[in-house]
């Protein structure tokens, strides 16, 4: 306990420290170890799977222990942080040797999940966000910062919004008001990493305060946030967090942007659950994104998931770039040889924030080198091509030569791992450096003739001279030798089987090399900081280099896959069809196995006369399939990709969005038809004139009835509701085959099978036209049922149809009065007076109190009629 009489100095300002860092583990640098002590030491040693000790605590209590050599930090690190801890790193600030007292100790880093610069904990395809969320009253800031890249995002908007851009950006922690805790995890779940700051922090005059002072700007109206509150209060806690972990030089942080809900197509979590962009659903499946990723560069693979996290909008912007991979496809060698020069650029976004924190290794420094060296030749590249596709390229791309000659002329190509060993600084960068180093050398030389002229003199034939650290060079001589020994020479050791000696010329000489050694030591790390520096007067030049060749990478595997996958560019046209011309899943038709062959099909959608397309067909004929490919045909042409189709006449969707039925769901727990009817009325409440639905056997977590009346009723009000959405409803429920005689916009299709004496072969192919019965009796045979099963279900089945064709009851396909009744075609006077008022009701401005008073005013109403 702090204070405590009995207590020794050490351990007096260890746990000094440690009450500042309660909840983090602290590792003690102790000498040449890490040390931890008490729960730490026992966490630490279950983590690591290191020995735990006990020692006495300078009292009679004892303390547990477990600590590891100071250079297995590396090591151990990652495997703390990644089993969830925060680690706080207490090092030495001064040296041992030049204090008599107890040495002065600091927190210098602490490592959290999300606060980290250890390569060995980043993943290098991947960012590693940490995030913050500020919860307003109705609206939700959310600010992203990832320190081992620079980037810095926010945005503000409903909960959902919130929530799906936590689920694309996938943060590694996400810092939240202390206060509002319940709440934030009744949003957000459980089961993010999170930490709680105090609620101070989430103020907005200390946010602005603190990120003008980060930007060095008197307002942030430049980076166009200024009137998002909620996000600049969440930016602001990330950075107050970043400074609490002790990290003090962010300068690669150069700006903060801001993600606008209107440039990106809107996605929920659901759909982009359903749609595995970047996770399969299922143990051994394949997502969307290990598909697309043909980038060379860790940078440019990142930028690939935002792509894919924020498919565009824009017809121009998405024209750019499926020019500029037309431009790549059409030149594969030329664009295969500039990914050849991609490749070398190494992690230059992580170089960048690495010179600005200072802890850039000389071989990073190298590898920086490298990446300018490729700058000069893409851009010299681009340039002689004139392309059009690729002005816009080019020109962003700043080549630094100036940089490049810098570091070439003054790093040695194979330097060592750091530069407090020496060996870094080339020969000829400066003049005193290469004097000490021949003065080191000639020093050293001396010795060597020190030895050979003793050898002779005294006729020891073994003689050597060592060095430690202890007392210095020294002559070393076995004990068979012993008696030769000259009487000037002094004796410092003795050791089982030699003895050590020192002479006043080998001391002579020693201060001299040693001098030389500790001063060029000094100079090199001098000279070393001096180019660190000035290559971080280039930080912001190379992080949109870093930026743009990213760009290109990504835009170079669009191309990759184009060619290997025979990929089609889409037209993106105005007005809102989607006309697909034998489209393929791209996921799907890289896992059939050898000899099958993807079949690929048709779909045609548009608000005017095909809206909504009921496809049939049993079970495993192939309708999710083809559900999922039309929205993902149509998101890798919003991304800037080609298509896996023959051709796509693409209107631009602004929102997509994935429905599966509640057993679809059951790997994942979540089969209660509550979720399914919770997510399919979020759809139902966000509907656009340009979104795209998926509704996959919707309605299936209820009764048979049940289920087909939902499904109805679903698919009438997609169609009579105003905005037209166009949808692809995927049913086994053949009865919604009624629908397409009831309901204009409505068509049937299905995905054809084969019925061969009684076996189902499944043709794959969408055709018009419903289907006659389910199916699903074929497939529990083909699923290997015991023949009387089979058998039993057919009869059942046969008489179940026969009772209800007799009785023609309750069958949704044959509509009775009600059924056919639309809500918006009612001709009650009343009801269309109710309709009027549920109509002027402006849903986006509405507060829920002046909800309920509309909602008693039309109850009122009800009850006057
Ligand atoms: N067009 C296609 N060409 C070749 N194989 C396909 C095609 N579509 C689907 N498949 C294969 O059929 C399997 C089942 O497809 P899918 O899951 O889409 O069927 P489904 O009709 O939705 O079935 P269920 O109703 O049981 O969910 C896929 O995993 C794939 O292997």
């Amino acid at each position: 306990m702090a204070g405590k009489k009995s207590e020794t100095p050490l351990m007096r300002q260890y746990n000094e420290i440690k009450s500042k860092h309660p909840d983090a583990l602290l590792l003690f640098r102790v000498g040449d170890f890490y040390e931890t002590f008490g729960q730490d030491a026992v966490k630490t040693s279950k983590t690591l799977d290191i020995v735990l000790t006990k020692r006495a605590n300078g009292s009679a209590s004892e303390i547990e222990l477990a600590g590891f050599p100071h250079h297995a930090l590396d090591t151990y690190l990652p495997k703390l942080v990644k089993a969830g801890h925060r680690v706080a790193i207490c090092d030495q600030l001064e040296d041992p040797k030049a204090t008599k007292t107890i040495v002065k100790r600091g927190v210098t880093e602490l490592v959290t999940p999300g606060v980290t610069l250890n390569d060995q904990i980043l993943k290098s395809g991947s960012n590693n966000y940490l995030a913050a969320v500020h919860m307003g009253k109705d609206i939700h800031g959310v600010a992203f910062a990832d320190v081992s890249t620079g980037d810095f995002v926010v945005a503000e908007g409903r909960p959902e919004y919130i929530q799906k851009l936590i689920q694309s950006f996938g943060p590694s922690e996400v810092l939240y008001n202390r206060q509002k805790r319940n709440n934030f995890f009744e949003v957000y779940g459980e089961r993010l990493y999170s930490y709680a700051l105090e609620d101070w922090v989430f103020q907005s005059t200390t946010a602005k305060e603190s990120l003008t002072r980060h930007f060095n700007t008197v307002n942030l109206k430049g980076f166009g946030i200024e009137d998002l509150e909620d996000a600049t209060i969440a930016a602001g806690a990330i950075l107050h967090y970043l400074r609490e972990t002790e990290h003090h030089r962010l300068e690669h942080i150069t700006a903060v942007s801001r993600l606008a809900e209107d440039h990106h197509v809107w996605m929920d979590r659901f759909t982009i659950r359903n749609l595995e962009l970047f996770h399969s659903n299922s143990p051994d499946g394949v997502a969307l994104i290990d598909i697309i990723d043909r980038t060379v560069s860790p940078m440019g693979a990142r930028l690939l998931k935002r792509w894919l996290a924020l498919p565009l909008k824009t017809i121009d912007e998405i024209q750019r770039r499926h020019t500029a991979v037309a431009h790549f496809v059409e030149n594969p060698h030329w664009s295969e040889e500039i990914r050849d020069v991609l490749v070398k650029v190494h992690d230059l976004e992580r170089l960048v924030s690495k010179l600005s924190t200072g802890r850039i290794l000389p071989r990073e420094l190298n590898q920086l080198k490298f990446g300018l060296q490729a700058i000069g030749e893409i851009h010299e590249t681009l340039s002689q091509e004139n392309a059009e596709a690729l002005h816009h390229l080019q020109s962003q791309l700043t080549p630094i030569p100036e940089l490049l000659a810098r570091i070439a002329e003054t790093i040695e190509d194979e330097p060592s791992v750091h530069v407090q060993k020496g060996g870094v600084i080339r020969t000829g960068v400066h003049e005193e450096l290469d004097e000490l180093r021949s003065l080191m050398k000639s020093g050293r030389d001396h010795l060597e003739l020190i030895q050979k002229r003793e050898c002779e003199r005294t006729g020891i034939p073994t003689l050597k001279i060592a060095f430690n650290n202890v007392f210095g060079y020294y002559l070393e001589v076995r004990n068979t030798h012993k008696d030769k020994v000259p009487p000037e020479w002094v004796r410092k050791q003795t050791l089982v089987s030699a003895e050590r000696y020192i002479t006043d010329e080998l001391k002579e000489y020693e201060s001299k090399i040693l001098g030389a050694e500790e001063r060029s030591l000094a100079l090199e790390g001098q000279l070393y900081e001096e180019l660190v520096r000035e290559c971080a007067k280039y930080l912001s030049t190379l992080k949109k280099n870093a930026r743009v060749l990213a760009e290109l990478d990504v835009l170079l595997g669009f191309s990759s896959l184009a060619l290997k996958e025979n990929y089609a560019r889409p037209e993106i046209v105005e007005g809102d069809t989607i006309d697909i011309v034998d489209g393929r899943h791209p996921v799907i038709e890289k896992r059939l196995h050898a000899g099958e062959q993807y079949v690929a099909n048709n779909v045609m959608l548009n608000r005017e006369d095909q809206q909504i397309i009921m496809i049939t067909g049993p079970n495993m004929s192939g309708k999710s399939a083809l559900l999922r490919q039309t929205a993902l045909i149509s998101l890798l042409a919003q991304m800037g990709s080609f298509v896996p189709a023959k051709e796509a006449r693409l209107g631009l969707l602004d929102k997509i969005f994935v429905r599966v039925g509640a057993s679809d769901n059951i790997s994942q727990g979540e089969s209660t038809f509550m979720v399914e009817m919770t997510e399919t009325a979020s759809i139902l409440n966000n509907l656009s004139e340009n979104s795209l639905i998926l509704l996959d056997e919707i309605g299936r977590g209820t009764s048979t009835y049940d289920g087909i009346s939902i499904a109805w009723a679903i698919a009438e009000y997609l169609h009579e509701h105003p905005t037209k959405a166009k949808t692809l409803f995927a049913t086994h429920y053949h009865e919604l085959n009624e629908m397409a005689n009831l309901f204009p916009r409505i068509a049937n299709f299905n995905v054809s099978v084969k019925e061969l004496d009684k076996e189902v072969i499944f043709l794959r192919k969408l055709v018009p036209g419903g289907s006659a019965h389910s199916f699903g009796i074929h497939v529990a045979g083909m699923a290997g049922m015991p023949k009387y099963v089979v058998h039993k279900a057919e009869k059942m089945l046969a008489d179940l149809e026969s009772t209800r064709e007799k009785s023609g009851k309750a069958d949704p396909s044959k509509p009775s009065g009600e059924m056919q009744m639309s809500f918006f075609q009612l001709d009650d006077p009343l009801l269309e007076e109710l309709r009027d008022d549920i109509k002027r009701v402006e849903i986006d401005t509405l507060t829920p109190v002046e909800a309920l008073m509309i909602l008693n005013e039309m109850k009122k109403k009800l009850g006057e009629a």
